[in-house]
């Protein structure tokens, strides 16, 4: 197996150079992009506070495969399993409800020491935690508004719960010697037409305002919002929409999240990310898949992937654009869940590394868009996977589908005698 891919890796090097890519080079490159992986798929956003709660906030992870992780150390243990079969710099993401604590802790009183496992293992694993309030599946939550509620006291304890999860969030930063993506996804909204659209989102600017008055150092924490069209039971009416964050993350100069699946059915963030670029420092992905919904399926190797990797990669984003995944299918062992979405989103952030760019711009200046069709579509069929292959091999990872045997094995000692 090693002669043969060293073997393609030589002739792919080859190839490469005859269109002007340097491989060796963009093998670097991958090594500057890490990918944060969720901690939301490995148990369907249970979390540990009241992990026999339902899930609400008007997301759902659909299925009932057997062994999701039910407690920090099983997920710990399925991530790392997860990562020894993903190539490259990964991070991990956390939520507010992945705290450990023998005792009951309210959301608005969360603190660093209810994550301090969390933190020692990323040490060991040598990897980035960036984090997220969770502001869902909570008794405070159940009417459907949390930062945008009218009630002041609702209002205050989520407010109160951001800015707990911001001093973790620096926390993480201030521990680990890399920032801390905070995100904020609220699920505020209604099922029917609102006669009033423009209160709540008028609360919500306020309790953004007040969320991020506390400053922290931009190498421990940053903010990112993250804006919605619809959540099931909000059908008619989202108080975060795209117009109130981009023009929130804009004006307070904090990041923007774009979710793949938080738009129209045929707007795409791909073409997004150039136009936010231009007003917002950072922006932060939430790379998904929405089937005909926001349903949150894994990530495949597809059109709007590789176009989301294209546009990091040609405008030259690295260190702007923050690359998280966001999806949760209980319907298939969800360590492969991770490995296939998580693989999926590097590959195409390799082949996006491989593109002959600069000749591509070309002919797009020259006015060739016969030349520009033409060379986009041939480069599709160059030999990527070879140095794919070589990169796996040089991360002790898997370079095929023999990473399936791995997790079918851990499926079979360790998932199946969960009860
Ligand atoms: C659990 C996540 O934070 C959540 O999926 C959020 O990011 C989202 O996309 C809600 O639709
Ligand atoms: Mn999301």
């Amino acid at each position: 197996m090693t002669t043969s891919i060293n073997q393609a890796w030589e002739l792919a090097k080859q190839r490469f150079a005859a269109v002007g890519v340097d491989a060796e080079q963009a093998l670097a490159a991958l090594d500057r992009l890490p990918v944060s992986m969720h901690c939301w798929q490995g148990d369907d956003v249970a979390g540990f506070e009241n992990p026999e709660g339902s899930l609400t906030g008007g997301i759902q992870a659909t299925g009932n495969y057997p062994g999701k992780a039910r407690n920090a150390t099983e997920l710990r243990a399925d991530l790392e399993q997860a990562m020894s079969l993903i190539p490259g710099p990964k991070r991990l993401n956390l939520h507010a409800i992945y705290l450990e604590s023998d005792t009951p802790v309210e959301r608005n009183a969360i603190k660093p020491e209810h994550f301090k496992n969390w933190v020692e293992w990323a040490k060991k694993q040598h990897i980035g935690l960036d984090f997220n309030p969770s502001c869902f599946s909570h008794p405070l939550s159940a009417d459907g508004f949390t930062l945008s509620h009218a009630n002041d006291e609702i209002r205050q304890f989520w407010i109160d719960h951001c800015k707990a999860s911001r001093r973790i969030s620096a926390y993480f930063g201030e521990q680990l010697g890399t920032p801390s993506v905070m995100n904020i996804w609220i699920p505020d909204g209604m099922k029917d037409v609102p006669v009033d659209r423009l209160g709540p989102r008028q609360r919500l600017i306020a309790a953004l305002d007040e969320v991020i008055s506390e400053k922290f150092d931009d190498a421990h924490h940053i903010d990112a919002v993250e804006s919605k069209l619809f959540g099931i039971g909000a059908e008619s009416y989202t108080v975060g929409s795209n117009e109130f964050y981009m023009g929130y993350a804009a004006s307070r100069q904090t990041a923007l999240c774009l979710d793949a699946g938080h738009f129209h059915p045929t707007e795409v963030i791909s073409d997004k990310i150039s136009a936010a670029m231009l007003y917002v420092p950072r922006l932060l992905l939430h790379v998904s898949r929405p089937v005909r919904w926001d349903s949150d399926h894994v990530v495949l190797l597809d059109d709007e992937t590789q176009a989301i990797a294209s546009e990091i990669i040609r405008h030259d984003l690295f260190d702007r654009v923050h690359i998280g995944l966001d999806f949760f299918d209980a319907s298939i062992n969800r360590i492969a869940a991770w490995v296939i979405g998580t693989r999926n989103m590097k590959k195409a952030l390799l082949r996006a590394l491989l593109e002959p760019t600069d000749h591509l711009r070309k002919l797009e200046l020259n006015g060739d868009y016969t030349g520009r069709l033409a060379l986009m579509e041939e480069q599709k069929s160059l030999p990527w996977q070879a140095v794919w292959e070589m990169y796996c091999q040089r991360n002790d990872t898997p370079a095929g589908s023999e990473w399936l045997e791995s997790v079918r094995a851990y499926e079979e000692s360790v998932l199946r005698k969960r009860a």
